[in-house]
Parts: structure tokens; sequence; C-alpha cells
């Protein structure tokens, strides 16, 4: 049956183990990201547009040097950097007393 192809539990097994190295990937990100938190003065600082457009600009063209989709990319990562600038937000509101 080595030739036989993969079953829908194989490939959910596989991206499982993605998966864990997805999250491994966010938490070290996470470290950064409320790093950069302490280091900014305000709100507008924190949400940073011309950041965030540089990263997407950045993912997308890895993504086309990957073999991903630069569309998939992108929204992944305005929806991983919103979640991330709601947490900075709440690092800030703290880190500040604000
Ligand atoms: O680069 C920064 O200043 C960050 O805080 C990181 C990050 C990100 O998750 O990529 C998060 C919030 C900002 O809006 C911009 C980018």
């Amino acid at each position: 049956m080595t030739d036989s192809e993969p079953t829908l539990a194989d490939v959910r097994r596989a991206i499982d183990e993605i998966d864990t190295e997805i999250v491994s990937l966010l938490a070290r990100r996470e470290v950064q990201v409320r790093r950069a938190a302490t280091l900014k003065t305000d709100e507008d600082g924190v949400r940073a547009p011309a950041r965030v457009e540089q990263v997407v600009a950045k993912v997308r063209a890895l993504a086309a040097e990957s073999g991903a989709s630069p569309e998939v990319v992108e929204r992944v990562y305005r929806a991983m950097i919103g979640a991330f600038i709601d947490l900075e937000l709440a690092e800030h509101r703290g880190t500040t007393g604000g």
C-alpha cells in the first residue's frame, strides 16, 4: 500500500504537524511584538499602518518566491497583525498606565 494515494487522515496529520510549527513561530513572534509595544509611546505608533503595509508587501513577495498564494498570505498576515495590534494595545495600555 506504499504507492496508494494519501487519505484525508494522512493529509490532516501533515496539516497538524505544520500547525505545531506555525504556533511555535507565532509564540516567538508574540515575544517580539510584546517587546515592540513597550518601545512605543502612543497608540498611533502601536498601529503603525506604514509598517503594516511594509510587512504585507514583503510577505507577498516571499509568498510568490515560495509558491504560496500571495492573496492568501496577505489575508493571513492582515488577520494576524490585527490580532497582534490588539495585543500590543492592551500591553501598551498596561505599560503606560493609559
Ligand atoms: O513592527 C512593529 O512595529 C510591530 O509592532 C509589529 C507589527 C506586526 O505584527 O508585524 C504589529 C503592529 C504594528 O501595527 C506593525 C507591525
